[in-house]
Formats: structure tokens, sequence, C-alpha cells
């Protein structure tokens, strides 16, 4: 273990998919994943037990499918199945870099995953293992914002960390809006009455009922995914 010592014991992982593509169009940069992991590494060694949920928009978005005339339903499984190739992409990497990795479905593939059953989650994550969520909630229309809200709530996370492209909650989407100002901290009902649109409310209403606090911070940011686990100044903190 590391001599830094980490402000949180236990913590929830938020990946978007698209963190995972690097500079390409799409799918999985093999440089990316192992950058990543090199990271979560970092934490894991420091002693803090570390579950993810991955997201699937660098391979399939539901909305997406629905809106070229494919029914919603049947888009979102194929998104969820895409937060599945990416678990196991990411399970791999881990593996094979050092650390131990679980993967574990929402929705039933025992042939290719475990299923998620919480009292194991929680096993591997005493044991020091990482666990990655896949398939979200299991539930179409939800999203796997959502999934790292309720997981996070499930497995008694101290904070959820979103990484994501952007470095925090601007007071518009920055990729829009040049002139957007990035807040330090701000509360789950202002985000929500101000639609921000960086989490869905569904994520935020469920955190902010649970008192469980939300890190935005950019994971192509090297080094800040350990200094948000060391309670350092990264990122926006949602709070309730
Ligand atoms: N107010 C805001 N502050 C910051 N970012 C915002 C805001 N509104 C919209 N965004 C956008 O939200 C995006 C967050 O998306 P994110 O990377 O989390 O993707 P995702 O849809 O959750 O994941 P995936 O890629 O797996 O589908 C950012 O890229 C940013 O452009
Ligand atoms: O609980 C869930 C989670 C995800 N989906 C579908 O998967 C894609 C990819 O997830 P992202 O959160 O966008 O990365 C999403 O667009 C949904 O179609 C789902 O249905 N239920």
């Amino acid at each position: 273990m590391s001599e830094a010592r980490a402000a949180h014991k236990r913590i929830l992982l938020k990946l978007s998919g698209e963190s995972l593509m690097g500079d390409d169009a799409f799918g999985i940069n093999r440089g990316t994943i192992v950058r990543i992991v090199g990271e979560v590494a970092e934490v894991v060694n420091m002693g803090v037990e570390v579950a993810i949920v991955i997201g699937g928009g660098n391979i399939f978005r539901g909305v997406a499918g629905g809106s070229v005339g494919m029914d919603r339903a049947t888009a979102d499984y194929m998104g969820m199945l895409a937060t599945v190739m990416n678990a196991l992409a990411l399970g791999d990497a881990m593996n094979k870099q050092g650390l131990t990795a679980r993967v574990m479905s929402a929705i039933g593939i025992e042939q290719v995953v475990e299923p998620y059953v919480r009292p194991k989650a929680l096993q591997y994550l005493e044991e020091g293992k990482v666990v990655i969520f896949a398939a979200g909630t299991g539930n179409p229309f939800f999203t796997t914002d959502t999934a790292a809200a309720l997981r996070g709530a499930e497995i008694g996370a101290e904070l959820v960390l979103k990484a994501t492209k952007v470095d925090g909650v601007y007071t518009a989407d920055p990729k829009l809006d040049p002139a957007a100002t990035r807040y330090n901290k701000i509360t789950f009902d202002d985000a929500m009455a101000q639609n921000l649109g960086i989490m869905d409310a569904t994520a935020f209403a469920l955190c902010r009922d649970q008192k469980l606090p939300i890190k935005v911070f950019s994971i192509f940011k090297h080094g800040a995914l350990k200094r948000v686990v060391l309670g350092e100044d990264e990122g926006t903190l949602v709070y309730a």
C-alpha cells in the first residue's frame, strides 16, 4: 500500500463507455484502457475498495437506435449488452495488469459472466477485488448513470465518482457553450432545478435521497482519479 491516505474506504466509479475510445471514433482503444486501469490500480493499492459501473456509449446507445425506428426497449437491451462487452474488456485488462477483477451482470448471461448478487459483490470488495457491474440496472429506459447511483447505494459506497470527458459540472454543456463556467460544488436540488445535463435526473434523485455525494471529474486528466480519492480539490462535488 502507498503512503498517501485515501479519504474514502469504498467508492463506486462510473466510467463512461466513451472514455474507453481514446481518440478513436468508437470501440475500445487499447492504450486508453491500459492507462485507465493503471489509474484504478493506484487507488486500489491505497487500500480503497473499488466497484465500477461501465457505460456503453462507445459501442451502442439505445436512444439512437430508437430514433432510427427500432423498438426502444430492444435498443436498450442492445445498449446493456454493449456495457457487458466493455466490462469484459475492462476486467481482462485489470487481470492482466495485476488486479483481480470480477464482472457481475444485471441480466442473466451466466455462460459469459456471473450474475449480480449483492452479498457476493460485497464479499469481493472486502477481499480487495475490483467489482465491475455490467448491464446497467438490467432494465430498459434507464442509464448506466442510474446504475451507478443504484449500485453505489446498494454497496454502501461513500462516494460516486463520475469519470467523464469534461472536468466537472458546468453552468451549461461546455461542449456547446464555451462561456459556461465550472462549479466547484453544487447541491443535487440546484443541479436538478437547472436541468444540468451531466447526469440524468433519476441518478441525481437517487443519490440525493440516499445522501450519496457524486464527484464529477475528467478521466482524461492524468492523476485526477487519485486526487479525488485523496479528497483533494478536483472536479465538482454534487451533494445533498
Ligand atoms: N452542465 C454540464 N456540465 C458538464 N457537462 C455537461 C453538462 N451538460 C451536458 N454535459 C455533457 O455531458 C457529457 C457527459 O457524458 P458522459 O461522458 O458521462 O457520457 P455517458 O452518456 O454517461 O456515458 P457513455 O459514453 O457511456 O454513454 C459531457 O460530455 C458533457 O459534454
Ligand atoms: O440500466 C440501463 C443502462 C443502460 N441501458 C442502455 O444502454 C445504453 C448504454 O448506456 P449509457 O448509460 O448510455 O452508457 C443506454 O443508452 C441504454 O440504451 C439501459 O437500457 N438500462
